[in-house]
């Protein structure tokens, strides 16, 4: 014989809503219904006494809404009742004696200040997200990334080749490879330093976050060295120096090409950030050194072959040497480096001050 029986039942509830669990598995023929403030459950299923009907009937303390939604589980039955005005109640029952079958589901259960917490930080989501679509898309992003993303990607295999290159002839013939490194690597350092006149126009054409100048100075940097003191003097391809500003230009950049990469995909390699924007202090100097020496070792050859020097009139004499234009340059290079480094440690620190506000 089937008797009607009360089940446990768990409460919660926030300021909008209640949620009830009421422990009866595998539950049929459900009759829920809000009644004058009155919630009345019956159903069928196996409870705390087994199989059986089981039935309650709960007076709320405060109005609430008519319409009652329900879910079944295997396990048990979830019910939401709306109050009709939002608030925090002090109890759930509006007898003051809580119903014996009533408890609290600490699985659910915040206090007042720990929902207000829960919905301030649901609005916060909500204006986000509302924030976010009133921003308009652009439509060309997924274009933009893809063409950056090759980009970085052929820099990062040209260099890698320099450097495993380098490296390799370094460990097979010791100090000899020092010598003809320009024969080996120059058609690939050409290939690379031309594309990189992208870097450039990548900014101009706001496609990259950062200013012009920066890249502007070290794509002209490297390119006036490679192109006109070792590209238009043979007698500077065969020289040492040659293997240092090699190595250095590719050892920065076999990490910072991958960086903007990862960035590409919104994605981020903590050690890789950390040697991207670390590895340059104590690079970029030596790069500059071995650039000056260079310049210097290339003055008296230039002075000797008179290779681009400039044509004077005959009442000024018969050329201007471009050794002239070389001591210049020697100046330059270190208002450059300035100007770099000064660049580089402001993006070190953006990007690290960020980090951190990130990680508080
Ligand atoms: C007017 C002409 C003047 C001539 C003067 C000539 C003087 C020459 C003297 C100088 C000679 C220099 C010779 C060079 C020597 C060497 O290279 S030695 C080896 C060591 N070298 C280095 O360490 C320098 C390496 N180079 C760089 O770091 C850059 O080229 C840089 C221009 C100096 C700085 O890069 P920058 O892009 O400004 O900074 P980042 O923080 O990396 O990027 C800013 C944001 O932009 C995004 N971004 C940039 N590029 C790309 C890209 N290709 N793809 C995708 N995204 C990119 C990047 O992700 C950053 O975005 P946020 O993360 O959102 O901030």
């Amino acid at each position: 014989m089937s008797t009607t029986l009360t089940p446990h039942v768990y409460w919660a509830q926030r300021h909008g809503e209640i949620y009830l669990r009421v422990e009866l598995s595998d539950a049929q023929n459900l009759n829920i219904r809000v009644q004058e403030n009155t919630l009345c459950f019956k159903g069928q299923g196996h409870g705390a006494k087994g199989e059986n009907e089981y039935e309650f009937s709960l007076d709320f303390l405060k109005p609430v809404k008519a319409e009652v939604t329900h879910r079944s589980t295997q396990r048990q039955v979830n019910i939401t009742v709306k109050k009709r005005e939002r608030g925090w109640w002090d109890r759930l029952a509006a007898q003051e004696r809580k119903p014996l079958f009533l408890a609290p589901d600490f699985d659910r259960w915040l206090d007042e200040s720990d929902a207000e917490m829960e919905l301030r930080e649901k609005e916060e989501k909500l204006n986000k997200i509302l924030f976010e679509s009133r921003i308009p898309k652009d439509p060309y992003l997924g274009l933009k990334k893809g063409y950056l993303f090759m980009y970085n990607l052929v820099q990062f295999l040209g260099f890698s080749w320099i450097f495993v290159n380098m490296t390799v002839r370094l460990f097979i013939l010791g100090q000899d490879s020092f010598y003809d490194t320009f024969h080996t690597i120059a058609d690939v350092m050409y290939f690379c330093q031309i594309l990189a006149v992208i870097e450039v126009v990548n900014p101009a054409l706001r496609l990259v976050r950062t200013g012009v100048l920066p890249p502007l100075i070290q794509v002209f940097g490297r390119n006036f060295l490679l192109f006109i003191i070792l590209g238009a003097q043979e007698d500077m391809q065969n020289k040492p120096v040659v293997f240092f500003i090699f190595y250095l230009w590719s050892t920065i950049e076999i990490f910072r090409y991958p960086f903007y990469m990862l960035a590409c995909i919104d994605t981020e390699w903590k050690l890789l950030t950390w040697l991207r924007y670390s590895l340059w202090i104590p690079l970029y100097p030596l790069g500059v050194i071995a650039e000056a020496v260079a310049v210097i070792q290339s003055i008296p050859i230039f002075d000797e072959t008179k290779v681009l020097s400039l044509p004077l009139p005959r009442a000024l004499g018969t050329s201007l040497s471009f050794s002239y234009i070389l001591q210049l340059y020697l100046a330059v290079m270190f208002l450059g480096l300035f100007i770099n480094f000064r660049h580089l440690y402001k993006m070190r620190k953006r990007r690290f001050r960020a980090k951190k506000k990130k990680a508080n």
